[in-house]
Order: structure tokens, then sequence, then C-alpha cells
């Protein structure tokens, strides 16, 4: 059993024990808050709601969440401890000494410090420092991928190659930062745009929401999918990156930003940023702002899936790992998965057009399944729908969970009949039926022509089976 130790369940904490746990982790949870049950709670219930759709697959069972009286306890037979108390030295210090009394041999620790470097948090930890990385996260942990892993000359290579195997194994992007540093990679930027942005507000040019208008309406968008540099050499057109910098490199000299000044957080700074961002968001609670957030990244997410770019890659290749072929049940299960947010319209529920794609989908499963598979489809046979009855029995959400469940009515020749039924995880509702019938088709001729013989076999061996039942 894989489990995982959260010692700090915040904002971040509370994110890496939803990831966790919905990667099939069990999850054991220590935090000095009383209110930490709760609180986690309400970040596994986005976790929870978001995760799923931004897979076309089956997710693994949820692994089992435990809270913990002590670090001792939580972190007992945990592979992977996840520190992520707050953002001071001698708190996460002691943290650590605590798990290094009790942690079980083979674990190893990640923290989420955000700018302390893996050398600071190894002080004063004897043996034990090789084994603990700054792991840095996004948020929300559960969805994005990026985690910063940032190792020190203490920690053996082994431990840095088990790390990243663990974190891409829960759908996560390690990107090995090889020297260490304050505030990692990502921070730098974050701490720069950010410095410059408070400058913008104290000058009066810029209110906070012109500033986040400036970024969402543009670069933002770019950034997501190129990051920086890519995008700047596509900028210097023809010419390239050489071009782009003899343009554009005087301008850093100028200099046009105040990257090098902090602006002192006097009360007036604090009252007037505060007041615009009540202005700009105050309408909304939290929760509200983390659902809009939570769907936009997961619509955004998946649109880079489609493209298999940048973020939408992970996520191809995480998803890689969770397939499995299908157990040999009587319907088969062609479909087990969530309705994302992106498939629904605007009567709130999901789009019509979707049902189709799950039952083409649970088609192509079948087909997979039956040996019509990749390879067989490359050497050039295939099967083509030539009619579709589908009945709406049913609406669905989005995040509501679903299955398909599919019988071979005919599989003669090259004929394929099949019947799906399409029902709710949560209380079993048949939420459609769909009527299928395919050609076995040449791809050369683009004409019908029956199947090879070990997949029709198959197929008649599916028939009859489903037909008893
Ligand atoms: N909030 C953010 O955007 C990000 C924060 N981080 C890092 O994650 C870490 C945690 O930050 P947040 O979750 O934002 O803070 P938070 O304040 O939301 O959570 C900290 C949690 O630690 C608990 N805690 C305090 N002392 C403890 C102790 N001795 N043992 C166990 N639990 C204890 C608190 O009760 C609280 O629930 C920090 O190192 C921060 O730099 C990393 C990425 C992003
Ligand atoms: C503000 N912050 C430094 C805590 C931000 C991070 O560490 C990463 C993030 O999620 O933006």
């Amino acid at each position: 059993m894989k489990t995982a130790a959260i010692i700090g369940g915040g904002v971040i904490g509370g994110g890496w024990a939803a990831r966790f746990a919905l990667m099939g982790w069990d999850v054991r949870i220590f935090d000095t808050d009383p209110e930490a049950e709760r609180k986690i709670g309400e970040v596994m219930a986005n976790g929870r709601r978001t995760l799923p759709m931004l897979y076309d697959t089956q997710m693994p069972p949820c692994g089992a969440i435990s809270y913990h009286a002590t670090v001792a306890e939580a972190v007992k037979g945990a592979q992977w401890i996840q520190e992520s108390v707050p953002e001071r030295l001698s708190i996460k210090n002691a943290v650590f000494a605590e798990i290094a009394q009790n942690a079980d041999a083979d674990a190893l620790i990640g923290s989420s410090t955000s700018g302390y470097k893996p050398s600071e948090l190894q002080e004063n930890q004897g043996s034990f420092a090789s084994r603990i990385m700054v792991a840095h996260p996004f948020n929300p942990v559960y969805l994005l991928p990026l985690v910063e892993l940032v190792p020190s000359s203490k920690n053996p290579p082994e431990y840095v190659e088990k790390a990243k195997e663990i974190l891409t194994s829960i759908g996560m992007y390690p990107l090995h930062v090889r020297s260490e540093i304050d505030a990692h990679i990502a921070d730098r930027f974050l701490e720069s745009v950010w410095r410059e942005a408070l400058w913008l507000v104290k000058d009066g040019v810029a209110t906070t929401e012109e500033i986040d208008n400036s970024i969402r309406y543009g670069f933002g968008l770019r950034w997501a999918q190129m990051g920086l540099f890519e995008t700047y050499r596509v900028a210097g057109g023809e010419a390239g990156m050489k071009h782009f910098m003899a343009q554009f490199g005087p301008c850093l000299e100028w200099p046009w930003s105040r990257l090098t000044d902090v602006p002192e957080f006097t009360e007036e700074l604090v009252d007037l940023i505060a007041d615009q961002s009540d202005a700009q968001s105050g309408d909304k609670s939290i929760r509200e702002l983390e659902t809009l957030r939570d769907d936009n990244l997961v619509a955004m997410m998946r649109a880079l899936k489609q493209q298999g770019a940048a973020a939408g890659k992970s996520l191809i290749e995480h998803e890689n790992t969770l397939r499995a072929p299908l157990p040999e049940t009587v319907p088969l299960i062609t479909q087990s998965r969530t309705v994302p947010v992106d498939w629904t319209d605007v009567n709130g529920h999901m789009n019509e057009g979707r049902y189709g794609q799950v039952f083409s989908d649970a088609s192509e499963e079948l087909m997979t399944h039956i040996g019509a598979d990749r390879a067989y489809i490359a050497a050039g046979n295939s099967y083509f729908t030539a009619e579709t009855t589908i009945r709406y029995l049913n609406e669905t959400h989005a995040g509501e969970g679903f299955s398909v469940a599919t019988r071979v009515l005919l599989g003669e020749g090259k004929k394929l009949q099949l019947y799906h039924e399409m029902r709710r995880d949560v209380d079993q509702e048949l939420l459609a039926t769909c009527d299928q019938f395919l050609l076995h088709v040449s791809l050369e001729t683009r004409k019908s022509c029956p199947p090879l013989p070990e997949v029709e076999a198959r197929l008649a061996k599916l028939a009859a089976a489903h037909k008893k039942v």
C-alpha cells in the first residue's frame, strides 16, 4: 500500500493531501490547528470535483485519509512525507527533527517551502539530511502539475530519482532544480512580477484589476503554453531569438522596470491594494473564486491536452500510466470517468453532443479489447459507425462520475452491433442508452470488408457470452 504523510494541512498541505488521496495513496495528516479536518475537507472537496475532470480514463480508487495527534503517529508507514508548515525556518527545522526520529527508514521527505534552500532545511539533521529535499508545488496542488524538486549535495542521486518517480506517479511534473538558490526558479519570477505590480499600483499607474487584465487577456495565455523564451523566439520573427534580443535588449538597461526596489509596505499601500482588490473581487467569496479558478484551469489544461502541449503533454503521459486492459466482465465496462466542465452547455448539464463522444469512446475501448487496436488500424483495418440511436434519459453534470456498460449484440462478418448503457456512479441512474451499428472497413479502399480472423473470433466469443445474460 502506498502511504503519504502530510505535516501541516493548510492551503498547500490540504492540496497535497487531495492529490495523493485521489491518486490512490492513503494519507495520514498531522496539523496543530483544531479546525484542520474541516479546512482540509473543503480543499479535498475542490480536488475531488475537479482533478478527475482532467482525465479521460478511470482513476485509481481514492485512498483513505486519517488525522493523527502527533507527527510520530502520522509518519508511521509513510513512504513519502510532505512538510507544509508555515514559512518559518525554526518551525520547519523543529518539524524535521521530529520526523527524523519517527519516519520509516526508507521514507523520503519533501518540503513545500517557497523560498528556503534544501541545505537550510537539512541543518542539524545528521545523516537524515540525505532524505530531505525541497518539493515546491503550486496552488492548487491537486490541479497544477509543476513541482520544483531541489536537492542539495547531501541528497544521493538515487533518492532524487526515487522522488521524481513518486511525484510523476501522482501526475506531477518534477522540475529538477540543479543548483539550490533562494526561491528556486518560479518564485523568482513571481516575486519580480509582484514587486513591479505593487509599484504600478503605488504610483497610481494602474489598479489591481487593470494589472490582472494586462496578464489574463495577453501574455498570461502565451506563457501557459510556450513559456517565456519560446514566446520571444517567435516574437523575433524569421530572424528569431538573436533579432529579438537586438531589438529589445537595450530596454533592459534604460530600464523600463523598477524591479530592484521594493515598495515599503506602509499601512497606506496595504490599504490601497486591499481596497482595490475588494472592489475588484469582493462580491465573491474565496470558495467561489476557487471554483472559478479551478474550472478555468481544468478547461485550459484539457485544451492543452488536446494539443499535446505543455501541462497537457504531462497529463497525457500520466493518463497513459493509468490505463489498464478492460476486465472480462459481462457486460464490458468500457467507460468509467467524470464529466469535465468543458462538456457542459448553456443548460448547465452535459451537452447532447458529448453523449455521442462517450459512446464513440466506449466503442473504441471495445475495439481495442477485441484486438482492433491502434496497431490493427495502422495496418489498414478499422470499424466505421454506420448508425447510432441515442436515448437521452437523464441529465448529468460537471464533476459527476459515470460508467458505460457495453454488450455485443452481433459480431458476424463485417457487421458489429453494440448496445451501451450509461449510468451515473452515485445512484446507478440510467442516463442514456445507445444502439450502434458499425461496419468493418479497409482503410485502403474505404469499403466494407470482413475483419481479420483473430478479431472475428474474439467478437464471436463476446457475442455468445453477452447473449446468455
Ligand atoms: N500558499 C501558497 O500559495 C504556497 C505556499 N507554499 C509553501 O507551503 C508551506 C505552507 O504554506 P500554506 O499552506 O500557504 O500555509 P497555511 O498557513 O495555509 O498552512 C500551514 C498549516 O500548518 C499548520 N501548522 C503550523 N505549525 C505546525 C506544526 N508545528 N506542525 C504541524 N502543522 C503546523 C497550520 O495549522 C496550518 O494549517 C509554506 O512553506 C509555503 O511557503 C508553497 C507553494 C504555494
Ligand atoms: C506566494 N508564494 C511564494 C507562496 C507562491 C508560491 O510559492 C507558488 C504559487 O503557488 O504561486
